[in-house]
């Protein structure tokens, strides 16, 4: 990614901040950010966490996230107005308008962020990420153009990412989807943002493995926290104290996530090389096989990959424009 692209992030969460932050970790100039984040309080903690960095908030914080600093004077005149709020620390700073937009919100108010942004981004053609679960980029395609007659080949190519929390502690997996406007410079720049943050990063080449995405590594730590969660109360109801059961099952998962890494076998050669015949493990994966876990996880992640679609149903996120 070139060092030159300036990055607006629309909501400063967690998962903006785990991309920005793996960012600046990477050389990244703070100076290239610019976050608009509605939440108060948020604001306050990135403020005093990245001093400098640019924190915007207030109704026209999303604009100017993406169209760049007005004139000081203006800027000052907003903030008088209580339009925008800016990072006390830089707020006299200037800052150009954004090439790369990371929608960064939740998937239930994308549509109106995108809708109240659509002129901005028509008019500055930023590229656009996007890293909301389940809504489409036809669906994030036509926000952009309510109210216009604009086609899809007018408006700003989009690229759905999903990253996962794991990002926060630079271990992300991540895929990626883009439409077939988006130029290889585009892709490589979405690609840098999700590198920066994640072990592994995979391109998918339709849209709809995206869901399969989030119903893997999206939601996936939460599946593994809960199969340690379990280890752990398993432990405890057997007799062994609650820390030294947790600190066994996380050092076991982790220890378990290397060695599949780093090992050339397949994960069920692994699984058979622990599993003595008649042994412990044996044991306990009868246990799991005859209680239906491979089918209990498919039925899992399946409802995972469901629920991102219809998500997007009910959202208004599907995109109407190429399907039946
Ligand atoms: O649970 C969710 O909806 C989001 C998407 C992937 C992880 N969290």
């Amino acid at each position: 990614m070139t060092l030159q692209s300036r990055l607006a992030f629309i909501g400063g969460g967690n998962m903006a901040e785990a991309i920005f932050g793996g960012l600046l970790a990477c050389g990244y100039p703070l100076s290239q950010f610019v976050i608009s984040e509605p939440l108060q309080a948020r604001c306050d903690y990135l403020t005093a966490k990245y001093p400098g960095l640019q924190v915007l908030s207030g109704p026209q914080a999303n604009h100017l996230a993406v169209n760049g600093s007005p004139s000081v004077s203006r800027t000052q005149a907003m903030i008088t107005e209580g339009s925008v709020q800016m990072n006390p620390t830089t707020a006299s700073s200037e800052f150009a308008p954004a090439e790369v937009v990371i929608l960064a919100v939740k998937p239930q108010v994308l549509r109106s962020v995108v809708l109240d942004l659509g002129n901005t981004l028509r008019t500055r053609q930023p590229l656009v990420i996007s890293i909301a679960a389940g809504i489409e980029t036809g669906a994030i395609a036509r926000f952009m153009a309510e109210g216009t007659s604009l086609q899809p080949r007018d408006l700003p190519p989009v690229i759905r990412v999903m990253p996962n929390t794991p990002s926060l502690v630079n271990e992300g997996a991540a895929g990626l989807y883009a439409t077939g406007d988006a130029t290889a410079e585009q892709r490589h720049i979405a690609e840098s943002l999700m590198a920066a943050v994640s072990n592994q990063v995979s391109w998918v080449e339709r849209e709809s493995l995206i869901d399969t995405v989030t119903g893997i590594s999206g939601s996936g730590p939460a599946y593994f926290f809960l199969m340690m969660e379990s280890m752990e109360d398993a432990a405890v109801a057997l007799g062994m104290d609650r820390e030294t059961a947790k600190a066994l099952t996380i050092q076991t998962c982790l220890g378990a996530a290397k060695m599949a890494q780093s090992s050339s076998d397949d994960l069920k050669t692994l699984r058979v090389k622990v599993t003595s015949p008649q042994g412990t493990t044996d044991a306990a994966i009868k246990t799991f096989e005859k209680g239906g876990l491979r089918e209990l996880v498919y039925q899992s992640v399946k409802a995972a990959d469901s629920r991102s679609k219809s998500l997007a149903a009910e959202l208004g996120g599907k995109d109407l424009s190429t399907k039946l």
